[in-house]
């Protein structure tokens, strides 16, 4: 029998910790109750995206990011896993798509603490709870840090035919007007981003 991806992996110093369990993603997995509304919206022919969108190439597994579990007893998340960047990450750069289960509304895990949206109009979101890539594993800076250094912003990868697909992507913040992150993301750091604060209250209100 061939092993997932993620346990072939496991262990290699390429995906070390990836949870058994979780299925490792190269590319997204699209529900099979998506819309072809959906599907039309996601991906979309070259020539009806604007001409300064670039269309990017990507390939996991992602080198330049590192998955490791947090044993700091001041971070929030101490014993669970955090995302850390394996080499410099320059202001602005691109550094790996957020990769997950592509379902609407009719098909959401309303306990997912890994789903992102990627169109609020049409519902659409991506859910990295049982499948995905190592962006799963990027912590919110709250406790951890004084702000974020990275963010999520939608991206089209290359995906051949003169076609191009709508995904997440994580990115380096820019360097700001102060000029204050002109450093990017240091080798060692660990990878934050903001989940908004929405994210926190509706946790808070399932937990209540
Ligand atoms: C998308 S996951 C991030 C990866 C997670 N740490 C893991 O090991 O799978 C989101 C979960 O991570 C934890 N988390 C992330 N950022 C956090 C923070 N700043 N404070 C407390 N918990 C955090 C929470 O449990 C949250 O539900």
């Amino acid at each position: 029998m061939v092993q997932p991806l993620g346990s072939q992996l496991a262990g290699s110093g390429i995906l070390n910790d990836w949870p058994q369990g979780v299925v490792y993603l190269l590319a997204p997995s699209y529900s099979k109750k998506l819309p072809d509304v959906a599907i039309r919206s996601l991906i979309v022919a070259r020539s009806d995206l604007p001409a300064t969108e670039q269309l990017r190439k990507t390939k996991g597994p992602y080198a330049n990011t590192r998955i490791t579990r947090i044993v700091t007893p001041s971070h929030p998340a101490n014993g669970q896993y955090g995302l850390f960047a394996r080499q410099h990450l320059p202001p602005d750069s691109f550094i790996l798509p957020y990769l997950g289960y592509v379902h609407d509304k009719t098909d959401t895990d309303e306990q997912s603490d890994y789903d992102l949206s990627l169109d609020r109009n049409l519902g659409i979101g991506v859910d990295a709870s049982k499948m995905g890539n190592e962006a799963r594993f990027i912590n919110d800076y709250r406790g951890v840090s004084t702000g974020p250094n990275a963010e999520f912003r939608d991206f089209f990868v290359d995906i051949g035919n003169g076609k191009g697909e709508k995904r997440i992507g994580v990115f380096v913040l820019s360097v700001g007007k102060s000029g204050k992150r002109v450093k990017g993301i240091a080798k060692g750091e660990e990878i934050l981003i903001s989940y908004g604060k929405g994210f926190w209250t509706e946790r808070q209100k399932t937990q209540e």
